[in-house]
């Protein structure tokens, strides 16, 4: 078949949801997968408080923690399993879907095969469960979806993207596969490249970032940190609650606002010697030392400052959290965490 237009798809004929009792305007019932990460929880916690504790179903593959049990609904989900995800958005009347579950940069280069399925076939589960029973999708990208080849600084939302790392080549293939069934089937498909998350209360999950972390719990509980990165390596980065934030309001926008199915975000840029001397002016007997691995030759092909107007312009995105302002609510945090 000769095909030239944009087919806008309704969904699969008789299984197909009609809107629900508990449709948009009351509200969005909202699945989040891999909710045990980083970014999961923080999330879940935010939506929980617009549309209620039990609008928000997290899921995961492991046992939940008191704290994820007690904060709502939480249920097992394996990104792998499509019947499962099918019967799953059926029985809890899903609306939304944030897809949180995969492998980051490091992980993924340590475990390509699981990569491939965690980061693409689950991709691919996805986009044909929301498009099958027309739900909306944010997933998320990163700025390891671009290259040496991609301009570096400042690196924009339309360029080059040739990625070194089965992470960013599995985020390539997301941004564009969401963008086609957008075009193709008219797939509500939302995305944001993030940077760097840095968080205090849950930990990052094996990236080339997490160094951005890790600086903080060693510097306070120790006053030591042996950085796995050379000293000027510059990347984007971003406080967690500019990250939900960023996530929920993009979840909201109206699709008409969406000039491109993914933006950069972001919000600071800094090296590892320049975070130093800011957790210096709280800590300033800090002792950091430098031995870059081979995370550095990740880093090394992503980029240092990340062009994010597009976003800025279309969808309003602005951030609250610079580099002094984050470090701050870091160190405040982390003192109370450890009692230092
Ligand atoms: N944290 C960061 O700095 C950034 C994160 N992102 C993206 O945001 C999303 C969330 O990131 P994080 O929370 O940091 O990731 P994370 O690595 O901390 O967590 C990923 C979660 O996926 C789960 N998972 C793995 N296989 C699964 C399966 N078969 N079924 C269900 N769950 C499975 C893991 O158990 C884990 O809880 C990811 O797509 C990541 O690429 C993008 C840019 C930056
Ligand atoms: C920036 C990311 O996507 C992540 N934190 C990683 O370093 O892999």
């Amino acid at each position: 078949m000769a095909w030239s237009g944009r087919l806008v798809h309704r969904g699969v004929p008789g299984i197909a949801r009609c809107f629900h009792a508990s449709s948009v305007a009351n509200g969005p019932r909202v699945l989040i997968t891999g909710v045990q990460g980083q970014l999961g929880a923080p999330l879940a916690e935010e939506l929980r408080k617009k549309y209620g504790r039990d609008n928000v179903i997290a899921t995961g593959r492991r046992f939940p923690d008191a704290e994820l049990e007690a904060s709502g609904p939480y249920k097992f989900l394996d990104v792998m399993n499509m019947d499962m995800m099918r019967q799953f958005v059926v029985n809890h009347r899903i609306d939304w879907v944030v897809h949180f579950s995969a492998l980051l940069s490091v992980i993924g280069e340590s475990n390509v095969p699981l990569a491939i399925q965690i980061n693409i076939e689950s991709v691919h589960n996805m986009l044909e469960l929301c498009k099958n029973y027309n739900l909306r999708l944010f997933l998320p990208s990163t700025i390891g979806a671009f290259g040496p080849t991609s301009p570096r600084n400042p690196t924009p939302d339309l360029c080059i993207q040739r990625p070194r790392t089965i992470y960013g080549v599995a985020k390539v293939h997301a941004e564009l596969m969401g963008e086609y069934y957008n075009h193709r089937f008219g797939l509500d498909f939302r995305s944001a490249r993030f940077p760097g998350v840095i968080s205090a209360d849950t930990m990052p999950g094996g990236g080339t970032t997490d160094y951005a972390v890790a600086i903080f719990h060693d510097a306070i509980q120790t006053g030591k940190f042996e950085c796995y990165l050379r000293p000027d390596t510059r990347l984007p980065m971003m406080y967690l609650p500019d990250c939900i934030r960023a996530t929920v309001e993009m979840l909201e926008a109206p699709d008409e606002d969406w000039k491109l199915r993914t933006y950069n975000i972001t919000a600071m840029s800094f090296t590892p010697e320049e975070i130093a001397e800011e957790l210096k002016k709280h800590i300033p007997n800090l002792e950091v030392t430098y031995k870059p691995d081979d995370r550095q030759q990740i880093a090394d092909t992503w980029p240092e400052v990340f062009d994010d107007s597009g976003a800025r312009n279309d969808l309003g995105w602005n951030h609250e959290y610079d580099l002094a302002k984050m470090v701050e609510t870091m160190v405040t945090r982390l003192r109370q965490k450890y009692g230092k």
